[in-house]
C-alpha cells in the first residue's frame, strides 16, 4: 500500500487524507491555510509545511494528491522535488496536464477527479466516507504511466469509489455539462429568484432549493472550477441558451412547452434508471493497448471496480 501525501487540506484534500488513513495508509498533509492546519491536527493528522511535505513523499516514494484549486496549483508543482509520483483531484484535466507538462514534466503524473462535494468547504466539512459510491475519473491518455494509474486507481478504490477512465478531454468536455453548467444554472436561477422579492423567496420551496444548492459553494472556488473549463463551458452553456431559446419560443407562440419538459422527464428517468454495468471483463495495465481499451470502456459507460497488482477488474454494461 503507497503512502500518501495530500497537499491542500479542504474538503476534498480533508477528505482524501481522512479517507486514505481510514483505509489504512500512512497519510501526512500540508495546507497554506493556518485554520485547516490546526483543525486537520487536532483531529490527530500529521501536518507539515508543504516543502517538508513534497521532501517526504520523495523519499517514501508516496503519492502526492494536490487538491488545492486551479490557481494555486502552479505553485505546488514549482515545489515538487524530481520524480514523484503525482495526481490531483481538480475538476478539470486538460490544464493541469498542460501546468505540469510546463512547470514539472519530471513528474510521474496521472490526473484525477473524484466526483463528489457538498457545498460547505474547508477542513471542517472534509468526510473520510465523502467518496463512497462516488465515480472517481482517472486520466487514461496515452503515456500514461501504468504504476502511477494503478497508485492513482488503488487510492481512489481504498476510499470507496469506482473508476471511471477519461481522457482528459473527454473528462473536461462531459463535466462542463453535469457540473460545471449545473453551477452556473443554479447562480442564474438563484439571482432570477431573488429579484423577485421578498414574496417570491418566502415561498421559494423544494424546487428552488434543489435547483440553487450549489450556488451556496463559496464563489472563488465556482468561479476557478468554471472559468478552468472555459472551452467546454461555453459549449454547454451554448447548448442550454439554444434549448431555452426553443423553450421560450414555443411557449411564446403556441403556449406549450411539451418538447422540453418531456425531453427533461424522459433524460432524469434515463439518469436515475441507468442500469448498473454488470459484465465483468479484466485489463492488463502493462499492455500496450490498455489506455486505449480503458478510454472506451469508461466511454461506454464502465468502471474499474478493483485492482489486483496490475490487473484492472471492470464492469461494463
Ligand atoms: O455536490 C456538490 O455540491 C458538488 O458541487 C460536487 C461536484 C458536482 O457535482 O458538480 C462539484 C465539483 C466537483 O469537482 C465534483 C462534484
Amino acid at each position: 500500500m503507497r503512502d500518501v501525501c495530500v497537499v491542500g487540506l479542504g474538503l476534498i484534500g480533508g477528505s482524501v487524507l481522512r479517507a486514505a488513513a481510514a483505509a489504512g495508509r500512512v497519510t501526512w498533509g500540508a495546507t497554506a491555510s493556518q485554520a485547516d492546519a490546526v483543525a486537520a491536527r487536532a483531529d490527530g493528522f500529521d501536518v507539515v509545511g508543504v516543502d517538508a511535505a513534497l521532501e517526504r513523499a520523495r523519499a517514501q516514494d508516496a503519492l502526492v494528491v494536490v487538491a488545492v484549486p486551479l490557481p494555486a496549483v502552479e505553485d505546488v508543482l514549482r515545489a515538487l522535488p524530481e520524480g514523484v509520483r503525482l495526481t490531483d483531484v481538480v475538476s478539470v484535466k486538460g490544464p493541469v496536464a498542460d501546468l505540469v507538462a510546463r512547470v514539472a514534466p519530471h513528474a510521474r503524473y496521472v490526473g484525477g477527479h473524484p466526483m463528489a462535494g457538498t457545498s460547505a468547504s474547508g477542513w471542517a466539512a472534509g468526510d473520510a466516507a465523502l467518496f463512497r459510491g462516488a465515480a472517481w475519473v482517472v486520466a487514461a491518455d496515452d503515456g500514461a504511466d501504468p504504476d502511477v494509474f494503478a497508485d492513482v486507481t488503488a487510492l481512489a478504490l481504498a476510499t470507496g469509489a469506482h473508476v471511471v477512465p477519461a481522457s482528459a478531454a473527454e473528462h473536461d468536455a462531459a463535466v462542463a455539462r453535469v457540473s460545471h453548467l449545473p453551477h452556473v444554472l443554479a447562480a442564474v436561477l438563484a439571482s432570477v429568484g431573488a429579484d423577485g422579492g421578498p414574496l417570491a423567496l418566502s415561498l421559494a420551496a423544494g424546487s428552488f432549493g434543489d435547483g440553487t444548492r450549489v450556488a451556496g459553494s463559496r464563489p472563488e472556488l465556482v468561479r476557478a472550477m468554471c472559468e478552468g473549463n472555459r472551452g467546454a463551458l461555453l459549449d454547454a452553456v451554448d447548448d442550454a441558451l439554444g434549448r431555452l431559446g426553443a423553450a421560450r419560443g414555443s411557449l411564446a407562440s403556441t403556449g406549450a412547452l411539451a418538447k422540453t419538459i418531456e425531453a427533461g422527464h424522459a433524460a432524469r428517468l434515463a439518469l436515475r434508471d441507468r442500469p448498473e454495468p454488470t459484465t465483468a471483463t479484466t485489463v492488463d495495465l502493462t499492455s500496450p493497448d490498455a489506455l486505449e481499451v480503458l478510454r472506451d470502456l469508461g466511454a461506454r459507460g464502465g468502471r474499474v471496480v478493483a485492482l489486483d497488482g496490475t490487473t484492472a477488474h471492470a464492469r461494463t454494461s
